[in-house]
């Protein structure tokens, strides 16, 4: 098998020995691996798009999230099958469809794995995975430090929400769907996959294997309702019709304040914007049941 493995050396802080583990373990399992280690912003994205053409039987993406998302934006639409092993922070995708964290098992999966076709979010024309964020969380990932991320991992992000409940009270925010009904709220989660920052679950019903997106969007602007909502989030307990909208479409478009947007986990930019699902432009190597 002739693989393009595509790999983030400071994703999760330092990925270095781990990378040269994937390599040896894919080698040794008689695959033929060609490395290109990023360096920073979109090369993971431009190597992806290098790579299309080049006659690999597999792509794998190693790294974190962020990686996976720019992997995805340079391969798709694409019939070569996409692994992913996770040496990322928080490692969403992992997560969702039970890649292991051990780097020789999710080389295991990645070479034996079950490729399925898998739905994609489109952000005007940026393609996401997992999620997309407005308002508050995109203004959390546009706050965090990365060097202080590389440091302390997930606390960076503690860090930067403090700030951001501090400095702005949300404004508002408008999602209109394909049959023109029309919400209001202070923030949003579009989920792809059913969960956000780890094991969250804020989108309970999406899911990649069907075409649509589901929106959870917080009705409520003051920053104490806010910060109560995203609490029973972290603690597990489930949100309310009093504080969420939650609802499913192929086409949404949010406009309002112009509140920041993220996708995977990556600032992406601001409102006004249009989010659609595509099935089927991708296949990715998921788990054997
Ligand atoms: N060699 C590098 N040095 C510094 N930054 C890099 C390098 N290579 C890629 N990057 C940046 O890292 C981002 C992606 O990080 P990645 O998602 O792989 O790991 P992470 O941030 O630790 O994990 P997570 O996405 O799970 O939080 C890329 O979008 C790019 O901006």
């Amino acid at each position: 098998m002739k693989i393009k493995l595509i790999a983030n050396p400071v994703a999760g802080g330092d990925a270095r020995n781990k990378i040269d583990c994937a390599v040896a373990c894919l080698q040794s399992a008689g695959a033929t691996v060609d490395l290109v280690l990023t360096e920073k912003r979109n090369d993971a994205m431009q190597a992806a798009i290098a790579a299309k053409s080049a006659g690999f039987d597999r792509i794998i993406a190693a790294g974190g999230d962020g990686t996976l998302n720019e992997v995805i934006n340079g391969l798709a639409p694409s019939a070569i099958p996409l692994a992913f092993i996770p040496f990322g922070t928080t490692n969403v995708f992992a997560l969702e469809v039970g890649i292991p964290f051990d780097v020789e098992q999710a080389c295991a999966v990645a070479l034996r794995g079950h490729p399925r076709p898998v739905c994609l979010g489109l952000a005007g024309d940026t393609r996401f995975l997992l999620m997309a964020g407005i308002g508050f969380d995109a203004e959390v990932v546009a706050g965090v430090s990365l060097p202080l991320k590389r440091r302390v991992g997930k606390l960076a992000y503690l860090v930067s929400s403090l700030k951001v409940l501090l400095r702005s009270v949300p404004g508002i925010i408008e999602a209109v769907d394909e049959q023109g009904r029309r919400y209001q709220g202070s923030s949003a989660v579009i989920g792809n996959g059913r969960y956000y920052g780890g094991r969250f679950s804020i989108t309970p019903e999406a899911s990649l294997q069907d075409d649509t997106l589901e929106v959870c969007l917080f009705r409520r602007r003051g920053r104490l309702g806010f910060l109560y909502s995203m609490l029973k989030v972290a603690f597990g307990r489930p949100l309310t019709e009093r504080e969420v909208w939650r609802f499913k479409g192929r086409e949404l478009t949010f406009a309002g304040s112009k509140a920041a947007v993220q996708l995977d986990g990556d600032y992406h930019g601001r409102l006004p914007m249009t989010f659609r699902a595509v099935f089927g432009e991708l296949t990715l190597i998921y788990p054997t049941d």
